[in-house]
């Protein structure tokens, strides 16, 4: 079994505990849940650096990245350094993240907050609301075209952006939708880990303009992003490269001012 069919096997387990211990009703009673929302797809359009940068301590592919850090420091050094928006990684068995990381960044920052997580259940789209998200991410990978529908449409329902994810010309063709408002294309192959960031060059022709184009993971360089801007990027998704720094806030604000410059 690749790691991505053991992540999605874990998670199926995980959201039927999760339903059990806490019901539909509970979640829409959350405070958070009746508020407006912040739209990334509108952010992104009207930035010049496109940046997202995301809270990971760590991942399959590298292991451990940083655990030192706050959660909310980090959201309020983004924050200040300008980003689009902000990506904070729930899943914690395989990135130690956590939905209270989503809350607690919510807790301090206004800027758009993505709920980065393998959702293959409309109860976590529920969830992403209840604790403050303004954007789910879908993944092409582990998802039906059936599925993708409905679990966008559910989003839009809910007043959430949807960050449809691809890897590959396959996925792409049966993901456009008119209920997303994202396509990001990941370099990471999520099967192999390998990156490249010619994967989001290639596909970039077959999006279509409507959907803001997003390319996300290994990207690390000035130069890296405004290669991918002549390929139609308004995107850039950003985690290790800032994480690994003892203040990633501050790591950003000096990237963003390089970029804008
Ligand atoms: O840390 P990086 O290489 O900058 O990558 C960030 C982000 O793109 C990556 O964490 C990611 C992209 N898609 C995902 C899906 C699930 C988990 C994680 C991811």
């Amino acid at each position: 079994m690749n790691i991505l069919d053991k992540i999605v096997a874990d998670k199926r387990n995980e959201v039927d505990l999760r339903k059990s211990l806490i019901p539909i009703s509970q979640l829409e009673q959350s405070v958070l849940y009746n508020r407006n929302t912040a739209s990334l797809a509108a952010a992104l359009r009207n930035s010049n650096s496109g940046i997202i940068a995301e809270h990971k301590r760590r991942s399959p592919s590298k292991s451990l990245i940083n655990q030192k850090l706050n959660v909310q420091d980090v959201a309020t050094g983004y924050e200040q350094a300008g980003v689009c928006g902000m990506s904070v990684l729930t899943d914690s068995k395989y990135f130690g993240g956590s939905l209270d990381d989503l809350l607690l960044a919510r807790s301090v920052t206004k800027i758009p907050l993505l709920r980065k997580e393998f959702i293959i259940d409309e109860y976590q789209i529920l969830e992403a609301r209840a604790h403050g998200a303004d954007v789910i991410l879908l993944i092409a990978a582990i998802l039906s075209k059936n599925e993708i529908k409905t679990l966008s449409e559910a989003a839009k329902s809910l007043g959430l952006d949807v960050l449809l994810e691809v890897h590959n010309i396959e996925e792409l063709h049966k993901s456009i939708m008119p209920s997303l408002d994202m396509l990001g294309v990941n370099n990471r192959n999520l099967k192999t880990f390998e990156v490249s960031l010619e994967t989001s060059k290639n596909l970039s022709k077959l999006i279509p303009d409507e959907f803001v184009k997003v390319s996300e993971s290994g990207i690390s360089s000035i130069e890296a992003i405004k290669d991918l801007k002549q390929y139609g990027y308004q995107g850039f998704l950003i985690g290790e490269n800032f994480m690994k720094t003892e203040n990633p806030g501050k790591y950003a604000s000096e990237f963003i001012k390089e970029l804008e410059s």
